[in-house]
C-alpha cells in the first residue's frame, strides 16, 4: 500500500523510520510539509497533489493542531482514503464528524497514536467493549508532565530545565502549555472517554494543569505518604458519567507513583474482566510511530476496522466524581481545614467545583497550586 504522512516532525520521522526499516508492503511516497521544509524528494506543500495521487491509498496525519488538520482528514475520508492520525487536538474536537465520513466513505478512521503514544489503549477499550461496560478509566495519559514530575520528584530538578528537556526528547507538544496545564490530557480523556463510554462526550471537562506544583509541594506529600500525578479520569453508573483532568495525590506506594519518565499507565475496569492496566512510553518519536504503523498494519491487513459508535445515552453528570481537595495557596477559603504549611483541605468537592474553587484561590494568588486526594486503599 502506498500511504501519504502529513507533517515529517517527531512523530512523522518516526513512522517513517519504522516503516521503511521493519515493514514490507507498505510504501511511504507522499510526505506533506511547510514550504520552508521540502528536504525530501517525496515532499511537496501541496496537499491537493497528494489528493491528486489516486496511488496514494492511505494518509497518516501528525501535524498537530486543529486546522487545517480538520480539513485534510475530512478530505481523506470524503476521497475513501483511510486516515491514522496521532493528533489528540483535532480528535477531540471532531471525532463524531471523522467516525461518519469514515462510515458514509467506507475509509477507515484509526486513532490510536492520539492517547498514550505507544500504548495500545484505545484498541484495548474497544475490545473491553466488546463483552464488558467499561466503568471507569483512569491514568497518566501525558509523558512531558510525568517525565517532570519524576524528575522533581527523583532528581530535586527545577521546573524549567526540565520541561526544555522534555521537550528536547520530543515529549512536549508544540506549545508546551498543553502538557502543563492539562489541555493535552483533556484531549486524550476526551478521546477515551468518546470511546469507552460510547459518547460524543462533553467538551467542557473540568481540567487543570500542574504549571504551579514546587518541589515544597511534592515534598508536603511525600511527608504524607503521597507524590503527585497528573490523571485523566472517567466513570459511568446508572445512566451517567463524568470525566476530568487534575493533579491527584496519590499513595507513594501505587503503580501510579512509580510510572518513571515519559511512561504513561492508563487503567480500564469493566465487569468481567475487572481491573487492567496499560503502560508504556506515552511520548516520543518511535513509541508514537510504533502506535501509528500498528494501525496502518491493522489496515492494511483487514485484521481491525474501528467502527466508532457514539449513540450511547448516557447524560454527562460531573457530580459523579467527587474528592477531597488540597490546595497550597495564600488565599483564604471558606471550609477549609490545615493540611499542611500554607496548605489547606477542602473536603467533598465535585471536580468542577473543584475547579472553581482553584479560579478563586488563583485570583488571589497566581501561584496556587491543587491536587486531588485519592483515596486510600
Ligand atoms: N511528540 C510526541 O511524542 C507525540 C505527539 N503526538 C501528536 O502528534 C502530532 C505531531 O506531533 P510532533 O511530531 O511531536 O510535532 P512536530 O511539531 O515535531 O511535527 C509536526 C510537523 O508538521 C509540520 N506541519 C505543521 N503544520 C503543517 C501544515 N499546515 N502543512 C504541512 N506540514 C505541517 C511541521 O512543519 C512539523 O514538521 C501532534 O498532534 C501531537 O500532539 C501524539 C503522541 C505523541
Ligand atoms: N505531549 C504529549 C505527546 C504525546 O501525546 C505527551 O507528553 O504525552
Amino acid at each position: 500500500m502506498k500511504i501519504a504522512i502529513l507533517g515529517y516532525g517527531t512523530v512523522g520521522r518516526g513512522v517513517d523510520q519504522i516503516i521503511a526499516e521493519r515493514v514490507d508492503g507498505v510504501e511511504v511516497t507522499r510526505i506533506l510539509e511547510l514550504p520552508d521544509r521540502l528536504s525530501d524528494p517525496r515532499m511537496t506543500a501541496s496537499y491537493d497533489e497528494i489528493l491528486a495521487d489516486e496511488e496514494v491509498e492511505l494518509v497518516v496525519e501528525c501535524m498537530g493542531g486543529v486546522e487545517p488538520a480538520r480539513t485534510y482528514i475530512m478530505a481523506a475520508l470524503e476521497s475513501g482514503r483511510h486516515v491514522v492520525t496521532s493528533n489528540k487536538a483535532v480528535v477531540a474536537a471532531h471525532f463524531a464528524d471523522f467516525a461518519a465520513a469514515s462510515v458514509a466513505s467506507g475509509a477507515g478512521l484509526f486513532v490510536e497514536a492520539a492517547v498514550g503514544g505507544g500504548v495500545p489503549w484505545i484498541a484495548s477499550v474497544e475490545k473491553v467493549r466488546r463483552i464488558d461496560d467499561v466503568s471507569s478509566f483512569s491514568g497518566i495519559m501525558n509523558g512531558t508532565t510525568n517525565y517532570i514530575v519524576d524528575a522533581m520528584r527523583r532528581q530535586g530538578a527545577d521546573f524549567a530545565e526540565v520541561l526544555a528537556e522534555a521537550q528536547r526528547l520530543g515529549y512536549a507538544e508544540r506549545d508546551p502549555s498543553a502538557d502543563i496545564d492539562g489541555i493535552d490530557v483533556l484531549n486524550k480523556t476526551i478521546i477515551s472517554a468518546s470511546v469507552a463510554f460510547g459518547v460524543a462526550c462533553e467538551r467542557d471537562l473540568p481540567a487543570s494543569g500542574i504549571r504551579n506544583l514546587t518541589k515544597a509541594d511534592l515534598d508536603l506529600f511525600a511527608a504524607r505518604g503521597r507524590t503527585v500525578k497528573l490523571l485523566g479520569r472517567g466513570v459511568s453508573e446508572g445512566g451517567r458519567y463524568a470525566a476530568a483532568v487534575e493533579p491527584v495525590a496519590v499513595a507513594a506506594d501505587s503503580l501510579e507513583a512509580n510510572v518513571p519518565g515519559n511512561f504513561n499507565l492508563i487503567t480500564a475496569v469493566g465487569a468481567t474482566v475487572g481491573e487492567l492496566k496499560f503502560y508504556g512510553q506515552g511520548a516520543g518519536s518511535l513509541p508514537t510511530g510504533n502506535a501509528i504503523v500498528q494501525d496502518v498494519l491493522d489496515c492494511v491487513s483487514g485484521t481491525r476496522r474501528p467502527v466508532y459508535d457514539f449513540t450511547s445515552q448516557l447524560a454527562y453528570d460531573p457530580t459523579l466524581l467527587r474528592a477531597d481537595y488540597v490546595l497550597r495557596t495564600a488565599a483564604e477559603l471558606g471550609d477549609a481545614e490545615p493540611y499542611g504549611p500554607g496548605a489547606v483541605v477542602v473536603r467533598d468537592l465535585t471536580a468542577a467545583g473543584a475547579r472553581a474553587l482553584l479560579d478563586e484561590a488563583l485570583a488571589t494568588d497566581p501561584t496556587t497550586f491543587m491536587a486531588a486526594l485519592a483515596v486510600e486503599e
